[in-house]
């Protein structure tokens, strides 16, 4: 099989971390005898420093005209003070999602055993958790009409938060279908208590419901989900919420995990589908090698899975990790007592060899 791989690496640690994800796809491909043929492109601040724009048309078109699109991050402090489209956030990333129609965001929250007491919280309340976070990632305050202007006594900023029945119907739907596959438990997270938009997305999921009795649904606030994850995360199997939510949810679901740097994820929805760790370009760690490339590496088993169809080779990566770790081996960020801490390329070369090496 030949898949053609748009590689962006980006900003900050994204340079560090996306050689490792090809790394564990190139093991794939000599095992496997698949042909991953990567052409990388330039996107964010580092988009923006060589040809003055943070989405150039042609990174546009090669994602365009590739099979899957594998990226690390964008983003830093020297660009945040831009005008807003020249923004690497503004300017790449959302423009980028968009159009690709990548509408969902799927962040897997899964604890490895040996990690258990990696993470900050207590064992007992995270041991065996497994959530799937879909995120609406088109829609919502990110892609609402935004304003900024002048009174009489200072400024106002407006943003604004939109969704159709159609966007909520759509993200929904995969939510259901995926829940179904999995424990057929689905929480749909919203604020419906004060916003409008979440008043829809509440009708709009429970009208929909009825094609999937099957599946139980709940609802719940957004505030009481931000509490419930850390309380009892075992509670929740598919969790699906709009685009703002989602993203404040997965980054605090992460520590459940041990790491932001563990958290993986897809953006689907469209022909070709983007893989990126969930984290961003960790300034305060870049060119140190001391970030975690396992986000992005379980973000490389979802490309084999959701984009090329090939679940042998995806679960190889994901075993491989798990041999890692229960050898021992930790970047920084998972550190633990007794642990062997290795850096970014190390942790890579490791994953790498267990791939190849495993039957
Ligand atoms: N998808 C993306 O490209 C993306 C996602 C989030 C943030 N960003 C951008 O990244 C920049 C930095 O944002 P931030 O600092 O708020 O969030 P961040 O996710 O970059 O970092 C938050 C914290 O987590 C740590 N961290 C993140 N990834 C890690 C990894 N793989 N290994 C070890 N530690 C890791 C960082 O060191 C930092 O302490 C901003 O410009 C932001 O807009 C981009
Ligand atoms: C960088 C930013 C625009 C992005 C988002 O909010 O979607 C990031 O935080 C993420 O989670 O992918
Ligand atoms: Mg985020």
């Amino acid at each position: 099989m030949i898949c053609k791989i748009a590689s962006l690496p980006g900003d900050g640690i994204g340079a560090e971390i996306v050689p490792e994800a090809i790394k564990a796809l190139q093991a794939v491909g000599r095992k496997y005898g698949h042909e991953f043929v990567f052409t990388e492109a330039l996107i964010g601040g580092a988009a923006l420093d060589a040809v003055g724009v943070p989405l150039p048309e042609e990174t546009l078109r090669l994602c365009r005209e590739s099979d899957a699109v594998l990226l690390g991050a964008i983003g830093g402090p020297k660009w945040d003070n831009l005008p807003v489209h020249l923004r690497p956030e503004a300017g790449s990333l959302l423009p980028l999602r968009k159009e690709l129609g990548l509408y969902a965001n799927l962040r897997p929250v899964v604890l490895y055993d040996a990690l258990i007491d990696a993470s900050t919280l207590k064992k007992e309340v995270i041991q065996g958790t497994d959530i799937l976070v879909i995120r609406e990632l088109t829609g919502g305050l990110y892609f609402g009409e935004k304003k900024r202007e002048q009174t009489p006594t200072g400024q106002i900023a407006v943003d604004t938060l939109v969704y159709t029945t159609e966007e909520i119907t759509r993200i929904a739907r995969l939510a259901f279908e995926t829940a179904r596959k999995r424990k057929k438990k689905l929480c749909s997270v919203d604020k419906a208590n004060v916003l409008e938009s979440s008043r829809l997305w509440r009708e709009t999921v429970t009208e929909l419901a009825r094609e999937y009795p099957d599946v139980e649904l709940t609802h719940m606030y957004v505030d009481n989900c931000a509490m419930q994850l850390v309380r009892w995360p075992k509670q929740f199997d598919v969790i699906v919420t709009e685009n703002t939510f989602g993203d404040i949810l997965t980054d605090q679901a992460s520590m459940i995990s041990g790491s932001l740097g563990m958290l993986a994820s897809a953006s689907i929805g469209g022909k070709v589908a983007l893989y990126e760790p969930s984290h961003g370009s960790a300034p305060d760690i870049a060119g140190q090698k001391k970030a975690n490339p396992i986000a992005t590496i379980l973000s490389a088993a979802l490309m084999l899975r959701y984009s090329f169809n090939l679940e042998k080779e995806a679960q190889d990566i994901e075993k491989a990790i798990v041999r890692v770790l229960d050898k021992g081996y930790r970047t920084a960020d998972i550190m633990q007592e007794g642990g062997i801490l290795v850096n970014t390329e190390e942790m890579g070369d490791r994953i790498a060899e267990e791939i190849l090496e495993a039957k």
